[in-house]
């Protein structure tokens, strides 16, 4: 299979198994995991710098998520950042509440200057607020954003280098050159902590079996937006669309990638 066709990734990340280094979140970590494993991944969390180091180094990619930050979990991200940088392995940063507070902005910046990377997901007010156009933060949550939501995911890939999955009702996926909207996805997963936690791992799982960074990061967007207009479909409320959630991407074939998948040039 050619590793642009961004239907059959998912089986090749069934085939691969690539292991996903998480230095992540105590809300959502659980969920992190599981959403991994659903994809065919194989997910580790590890912080303690020396074993984050360690650990960096025999991944398929690392996953850094600032949602519950510390200066040690910081210092750990940069230690296994840089250490993934040395040994070609791509990383996904999730700047969770980047312009909510000084410190989360201060250490998003942090971290992008002290590793390169391969990855930025974020929500609208995130990635506006790191590309500098003007975004709105409360919390974990998207506030708004002053301008377009192309330029300010293209400015924010610009400054920083990275593909940039930006999400939303609609995502944008860019690497400053080519853009993507992907309308995939259901209202319902605004209504539960952490679909954009699983977002970035999701990024993380698809990033090591492709050649390119725009196309993986476009198909973890659209198949975990399939996967959430399915579970969103059946589901009662939040709990049982989580379930529904994991389980719709534990079953999906790429027959069903190819049937709902809903995403353009921009
Ligand atoms: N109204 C919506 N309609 C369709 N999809 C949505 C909607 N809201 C969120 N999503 C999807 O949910 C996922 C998470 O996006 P969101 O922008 O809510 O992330 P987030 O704010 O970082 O979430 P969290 O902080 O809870 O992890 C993405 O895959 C996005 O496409
Ligand atoms: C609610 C929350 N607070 C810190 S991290 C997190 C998970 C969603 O981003
Ligand atoms: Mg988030």
């Amino acid at each position: 299979m050619d590793s642009q066709d961004i239907f059959g990734l998912l089986d090749k990340v069934r085939a691969e198994k690539p292991l996903i280094h998480h230095i992540t979140n105590y809300v959502t970590v659980n969920d992190c995991a599981n959403i991994t494993i659903c994809a065919g991944a194989s997910p580790v969390m590890a912080h303690y710098p020396d074993d984050a180091e360690e650990m960096a180094a025999i991944a398929g990619a690392l996953v850094l998520n600032i949602g519950t930050l510390s200066p040690e979990l910081v210092d750990a991200m940069i230690i296994a950042g840089k250490r993934a940088n040395e040994t070609g392995v791509p990383v996904i940063l999730d700047p969770v509440g980047a312009g909510a507070t000084k410190i989360r902005t201060e250490s998003t910046f942090k971290i992008l200057k002290e590793v390169r990377i391969s990855v930025i997901k974020g929500n609208a007010g995130e990635i506006s607020v790191i590309a500098g156009t003007g975004g709105v933060v409360r919390g974990v949550d998207s506030g708004g954003i002053s301008g377009e939501p192309l330029k300010a995911a293209e400015a924010c890939s610009d400054l920083t280098g990275a593909t940039v999955l930006m999400t939303g009702p609609t995502d944008i996926v860019t690497d400053g050159r080519r853009s993507y909207s992907v309308s995939n996805g259901h209202p319902m997963m605004g209504s539960l902590s952490g679909t954009g936690c699983m977002a970035a791992s999701l990024c993380g799982s698809f990033a090591p079996v492709a050649d390119d960074l725009l196309i993986s990061s476009l198909a973890a967007a659209v198949t975990f937006g399939i996967a959430g207009e399915i579970a969103g479909s059946s589901c009662r409320g939040p709990y049982s669309f989580r379930t529904e959630l994991f389980d719709t991407l534990f079953r999906m074939k790429r027959e069903t990638i190819e049937r709902y998948a809903d995403f353009r040039t921009i």
